[in-house]
């Protein structure tokens, strides 16, 4: 049987090493993210940025990461990072998240809410895609918690990536279970919050490509 037609992009969060960014882009990941939230141990001064830029291959997105920063910090970490897409993970509204004339995702805790599609749209109209976290709407991401598979909606009709609590263990299953449009990890490819490691950076990455290569319809019942 072929394999479907689709690459699950991946996106790494919160580096704060140039050498970890310099690996992520030799393993092919698509997007490496760059927090500036306040409430982050992964959080990076906009100086930082600079040299995280500097590392970063051609044709791979940095993603500049915020939660409720205030407009001045926003455009301070835009002006050091230059990033190419931002990502709002608090309760910014449509409005605030577009008005730096860069596309963004909207980072959305989905754990024990009730959230379809057509509400995420009808908030964030604009956004280029969503992070749908496992962590309960108001927290801060990079919690570890997994997202349970029923919580996705299925009626999204724009890209989105899973995120909460992925690890080179259960991406594969994480991905079969609901073929999403990305895959986010922070937690699961480090040895403490900011500092990855190169070998479970690597295993994710194989992991992916391998649930890559199966067909679609081999969905489980559950993420776990
Ligand atoms: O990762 C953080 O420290 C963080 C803090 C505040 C807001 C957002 C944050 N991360 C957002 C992400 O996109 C993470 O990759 C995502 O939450 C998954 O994290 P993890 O469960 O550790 O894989």
């Amino acid at each position: 049987m072929s394999s479907p037609p689709f690459r699950t992009r991946i996106k790494f969060c919160g580096l704060t090493r140039p050498g970890d960014v310099r690996l992520a882009g030799e393993l092919g990941v698509d997007a490496v993210g760059v927090i500036f939230a306040a409430r982050s141990r992964r959080r990076v001064a906009p100086g930082q940025a600079e040299a995280l830029h500097a590392a970063l291959p051609p044709l791979v997105d940095l993603v500049a990461l915020f939660m409720d920063n205030d407009e001045r910090e926003v455009r301070a970490a835009i002006a050091q990072a230059r990033p190419t897409l931002l990502q709002f993970h608090g309760s910014e509204d449509d409005a605030f998240c577009r008005s730096f004339g860069l596309p963004y995702l909207k980072g959305v805790g989905m754990g024990g809410a009730a959230l379809d599609g057509r509400t995420l749209r009808a908030r964030w109209p604009h956004a280029a895609g969503f992070v749908l976290d496992g962590h309960a709407p108001g927290q801060a991401g990079g919690s570890g918690q997994r997202l349970d598979a029923a919580s996705v909606p299925a009626d999204l009709d724009v890209p989105w990536l899973l995120a909460g609590g992925l690890m080179p263990d259960n991406v594969g299953d994480a991905i079969r279970a609901v073929r999403p449009w990305g895959v986010d990890v922070a937690g699961g490819i480090e040895l403490a919050p900011g500092v990855k490691d190169g070998a479970l950076m690597r295993r994710f990455v194989e992991q992916v490509r391998a649930a890559d290569l199966e067909p679609a319809g081999t969905a489980m019942p559950a993420i776990g």
